[in-house]
């Protein structure tokens, strides 16, 4: 702790195996012989569903969107990040019956339906959905995406929501009584915003097992470094992955999505500066300006599952690149409120794909950075080790 004496117990345990997660049903086998955790994307002709997928995992700017194509066949995508992921874009016809493969192999179905659609055809196919989804598995998580949510103003926004969850509870409870226990998770989405990262990372947090894992680490490096609010965040699709216990409000959320995409966005540059630090030294220092960015040499350099890459995550104005072999964990922060007591952000990355973005008082920032940093290489070691056997159960290993 930064008062009082340390205990950093928690952060650098690794788990015994009885303790170990167990991985949830409803993965397959892809081809890549990783098994994988599969969603469904669903919803009528242009209701945003391929948006959706692109802007999060592929990086696509939102007004961009426009010059989709309409999806013709199923298209299954993979990502990585802590769990392996394949999600199946359909195409607004699609039915229960061709679909091609059983509701029961999905984790979770996300139904995409357009916040302007009050109308009948779009409700009747999502109930139909819903129905088969939990006959054929009534764990799978069903998630609503009440989209282009930014189109109204914010009284039709919600009065536009509540009418569509009315209308599905009510076409439920019409078929059966026992609809009525349907869990169903309804969320307020757009591409233009960070409501649809938002919404996906609390999709995402169902299926993660390690979940209550990665929370107690971040409970314990918020504790120890008086920090009053940290995300573990994927760095490319910029959702959070675990949190603290504190609760989530969508400003500070916002505010890391914009600073990792701010950072992801100087990626290349940092690319560059990266290969540049793996060439001998210059007898004379490059100019220093005033550093918000450095990347640390990690604690455990001969740790085989330890990240090499360092794509997206530096800003501009980096400067203490020092030759590194193979070992790089880039860090940076940014002030949030200038004046005292005042606020910093700061980012770390902890695997290839995750970093912890946390939100620290700038004196216990300035004053004890030394303290900062070995907590986030005790938080680092309890990822890498869960992130290690999540990968050992997916791949058999
Ligand atoms: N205003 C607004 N428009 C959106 C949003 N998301 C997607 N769109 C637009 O909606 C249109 C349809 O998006 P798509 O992603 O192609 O929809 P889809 O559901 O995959 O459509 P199909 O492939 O025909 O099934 C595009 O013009 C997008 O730009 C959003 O959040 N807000």
């Amino acid at each position: 702790m930064v008062n009082g004496p340390p205990s950093y117990a928690a952060t650098s345990t690794t788990l015994p195996r009885t303790q170990r997660p167990p991985l949830n049903g409803h993965k397959s086998l892809s081809g890549d012989g990783v098994t994988r955790t599969k969603i469904l994307l669903l919803g009528l002709r242009r209701a945003g569903k391929t948006s959706i997928q692109q802007v999060l995992f592929n990086n696509l700017p939102p007004k961009q969107t426009f010059y989709l194509e309409t999806t013709m066949r199923i298209v299954k995508h993979t990502f990585d990040t802590v769990i392996p992921l394949e999600i199946w874009d359909c195409p607004g016809n699609i039915t229960v019956e061709t679909l091609g493969a059983p509701l029961s192999q999905f984790a979770t179905m996300i139904f995409v339906i357009d916040i302007r659609d009050l109308y009948n055809q779009p409700i009747s196919k999502l109930v139909e959905f819903i129905v088969a989804a939990y006959q054929a598995n009534p764990d799978m998580s069903l998630e609503v995406f009440v989209h282009k949510a930014e189109k109204l103003q914010e009284d039709d926004k919600i009065e536009n929501f509540r009418q569509i969850h009315e209308r599905v509870s009510d076409r439920l409870l019409d078929i059966a009584p026992e609809y009525e226990q349907v869990q169903l998770n309804f969320h307020l989405t757009s591409v233009y915003d960070h409501s649809l990262h938002e919404a996906f990372s609390k999709v995402l947090h169902k299926l993660v097992d390690s979940l209550p894992y990665l929370e107690d680490l971040l409970n314990v490096f918020c504790a120890n470094s008086q920090s009053p609010k940290a995300f573990l965040f994927d760095t490319t699709s910029r959702l959070y992955i675990a949190t603290d216990a504190s609760p989530v409000d969508s400003a500070t959320f916002n505010l890391c999505c914009d600073y990792l995409q701010m950072l992801n966005s100087f990626g290349t540059l940092y690319k560059s500066a990266a290969a540049d630090a793996r060439r001998p030294l210059p007898t004379t220092p490059p100019p220093s300006a005033s550093s918000t960015s450095s990347p640390s040499r990690g604690p455990t350099a001969s740790d085989p599952g330890t990240p090499t890459g360092t794509e997206g995550t530096s800003t501009p104005n980096a400067t203490t690149l020092r030759p590194s072999r193979d070992l790089f964990y880039p860090s940076a922060s940014t002030s949030l409120h200038p004046s005292t007591p005042g606020t910093t952000l700061t980012y770390h990355l902890i695997t290839p794909q995750l970093a912890l973005l946390a939100l620290l008082p700038t004196s216990v920032y300035e004053g004890r950075r030394g303290l900062i940093e070995f907590n986030v290489v005790f938080f680092r070691e309890g990822v890498q080790e869960i992130s290690q056997v999540e990968k050992e159960a997916r791949t058999g290993g």
